[in-house]
Order: C-alpha cells, then structure tokens, then sequence
C-alpha cells in the first residue's frame, strides 16, 4: 500500500488474470482498480473496487483503517467495476455515509436491490464542500464523463483531483511504464471518446484549481510532468483534433485482393513521401486500437470487399463504432473491391457522410477481385489528393 500523500493512502487492486475488460477491451497487462483513503478526523474511502478483486480490496482497506471505523465512501462513480462493493460497506460500517451525487442516488437502487439507503446518503453537487478534518472535499460536477451521475473531487490540502474514470488508462500498476499515453489513449478513445464537450468543460474547471496529483480510477497517479503531459493531451483529444500527422489505412479483406491493395497503396504512399502509415487489418487488429489510430491522425483510407450487396461487416462494424464515439473533423479517402457488383464504396461513402464534418477525398478506388497494374494510376490519383489537398 502506497501513500499518495502523508493521509492519503492507495488501497486499490490489480487485476491480471481479466480477460476483456468491459467484456470488450483486451488488456494484456491487466487492469488496475484504483481506490484511495484520505485518513483525518473524519475517514474518507474514495470508491471500492470491481468485485473480482473484492476480497483483496478489503483487507487493503481493513489494513488502512488499522481499527478505526470510516465516516464516509465517496462514490464518484456506479460502474460496477468501482461501485461492487458499497452495500458491503454500508452493511459492515454502520457509521458509513455514502457521498455521491443526485443521478447516483438513482442508480443505487438498480445496483443493491432490497439494500435500504434511507439516512445513509449525502447526496453533493458541483461547489459543494465537505469537511474531513484537515482535508476539504470540493466537488466537480463531470456528468457524462463517462456515465451521468459521475462527479469528482478535489482535495484542497493536498491539492489532489479524484478525477474517476478521467485520465485513467488500460494496465495494473505492477505492469506500469513510462509511456503513460500509449494505453490511456485507446482507453480515453473507446471508453470517453464520445463525450469530448463534457471533457472539455472538466478541463476548463481543472485550469482554475492548483492541481499536484490526478489521482484516477484505473492507471498510474499523474504528478509533475505527466500531469502536464497529460491534461496537454487531453486538450487535445476532447477537442477531436488529431494528435500527430499520419495516414491510417483500415482495410477489411475476406480473401486477401482488398489487403493486397491496401498494403500497396501504403507503399504507394510513402513513395510519395508520408512519412506514418499506419495499415491496419480490421479481422485481426484490436477494434479499439485502430479506433485509437483514427482518432490519433488526420487521415483514414477504408479499404473494403464487398458483401452481400453491402461492405464486408469488420468495416461495418468499425465505421460503426467510429459513428457511436462522436468521430469528428477527419478525411477520409474509399477504395472498394468487388468481383460482380462493388457495393462496398457505395456503404462506406453512405456511414462516412453520416460523420460530422468529415470529407471524402476522391477519387474512389474500385478493385475488381485482384489489383491489376491498371490500378495504379487511380491509386496514385488518390494518393496525391490526400497528400497534396
Ligand atoms: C458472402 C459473400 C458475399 C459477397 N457479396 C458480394 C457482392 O455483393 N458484390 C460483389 O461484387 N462481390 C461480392 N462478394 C465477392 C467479394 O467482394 C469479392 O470476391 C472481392 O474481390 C473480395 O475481396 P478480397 O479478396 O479482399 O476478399 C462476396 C463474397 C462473399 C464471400
């Protein structure tokens, strides 16, 4: 158990045998389950834990404690892999209050069935304070980052923000490295992409607090120049503006013409001087990766068969998913493949027009079964449209 500050301690979990996180992300290095208790006067424990860590947590918490009886949970967040243990806290500390805000008051009945919270809860709102002794909670309200009802807190003494599931990133913390953004941004992407406004009017609120630690709920705790490297990047992603030049091409192939292509339309592009192209496999990448890549650069290149009189559904699905997480602000250039009617270029064009301010760059590229050397000269057209414009 390590200490954050000389009272505030981190007593949360690892996880490294979780296959999917939220049933859907991998995580080869496993995930952490951040909780933290802030030990003044009165005893802050800031959210639990995922209840495949349960036990664990618990008894870092028991040891926490040494004896004494906390005063109150702050719950910044119902998802259940933070929120699973709150009707063992009421249940084993009589004298607990939860501390949460107003839409997750809502929530807890859906959560803890037949559990009675009547006298058990301090509902707080944005500005609200709460005093622990030394340490004052203040709260900010962070609605829809990621859920509705998700607050944060800021210790104004040790001048510490409990930001929830913001800035918190992919990997236990036995397994942490140096390079903090490579994980936190497919975790940012996939997980609060959709809600870049709400980060925003989070970030404008953290400008004007003297902030010394982030202190998450999954990942590392920011400090110094992480701190700084990270708010930077978060400016940057919930503004949807891309982070460095680069081309991602996402290619969907059943028998391998439509990847061939692609892949030479990298080389093509390189050629011609890019100087990152990034070609991804959609059947075999990680979905949430080459969704972090389309978000990272400026420029997506969607290379597709054509299926059942529509696009082949790996590039459905990943159109799909980009539509769902806000997508924004990128250009897009189409090649399709087909061996009787391409409709892949026709689907493709159809969900990307549906994104906001995203322009497709022409020509569009059809391949009829194989790339022949005839399609080089509509590739290369393309290739200095998106290079050139
Ligand atoms: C189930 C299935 C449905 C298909 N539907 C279409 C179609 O609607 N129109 C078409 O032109 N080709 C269709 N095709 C053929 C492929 O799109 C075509 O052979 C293409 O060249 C495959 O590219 P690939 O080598 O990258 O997989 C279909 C193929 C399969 C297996």
């Amino acid at each position: 158990m390590h200490m954050i500050s000389d009272t505030v301690k981190y007593i949360g979990v690892d996880d490294l045998d979780i296959d999917l996180f939220e049933s859907q992300y991998v995580v080869p290095e496993g995930m952490s389950y951040n909780s933290y208790l802030i030990d003044d006067e009165k005893i802050a424990v800031m959210d639990t834990a995922d209840r495949r860590k349960g036990e664990e947590w618990k008894a870092n918490l028991k040891e926490a404690l040494n004896g004494r009886q906390p005063d109150y949970l702050v719950v910044h967040h119902m998802e259940p892999d933070h929120s699973a243990l709150v009707a063992w806290m009421l249940e084993t500390y009589p004298g607990v209050q939860l501390v949460c805000s107003a839409q997750a008051v809502k929530m807890l009945a859906n959560f803890f069935e037949g559990v009675d919270f009547t006298g058990r809860v301090l509902t707080v709102k944005e500005g609200d304070t709460l005093s622990l002794g030394k340490h004052t909670l203040q709260f900010i309200g962070a609605a829809m980052v990621h859920w509705p009802e998700v607050i944060m807190s800021y210790d104004t003494k040790d001048k510490v923000l409990f930001s929830a599931d913001g800035f918190g990133k992919f990997g236990a913390l036995v397994n942490e490295t140096d390079d903090w953004a490579c994980e936190a941004r497919r975790y940012y992407f996939n997980i609060c992409g959709k809600y870049g406004t709400q980060v925003q009017s989070v970030l404008k609120k953290a400008a004007g607090l003297d902030i010394q630690a982030i202190c998450p709920l999954h990942g590392p705790v920011l400090k110094g120049e992480a701190l700084a490297e990270a708010v930077r990047l978060y400016d940057i992603w919930s503004k949807y503006e891309p982070e460095s030049e680069g081309i991602l091409i996402a290619y969907a192939s059943i028998h391998g013409g439509t990847a061939a292509a692609a892949e030479r339309f990298g080389e093509i592009l390189r050629e011609k001087g890019a100087k990152k192209v990034v070609v991804s496999d959609l059947s075999r990448s990680d979905m949430a990766e080459v969704i972090e890549d389309a978000f990272r650069y400026p420029t997506v290149v969607v290379a597709a068969s054509s299926y059942d009189a529509g696009v082949f559904p790996v590039m459905h699905d990943f159109l799909y998913h980009l539509q769902i997480k806000n997508y924004q602000k990128r250009r897009f250039g189409i090649i399709e493949n087909g061996s009787w009617a391409p409709t892949a270029g026709k689907t493709m064009r159809t969900m990307i027009e549906a994104l906001k301010d995203c322009e497709i760059v022409e020509p569009m590229v059809t391949i009829r079964s194989r790339m022949k050397a005839g399609d080089e000269a509509l590739l290369a057209q393309l290739a200095d449209s998106l290079l050139n414009d």
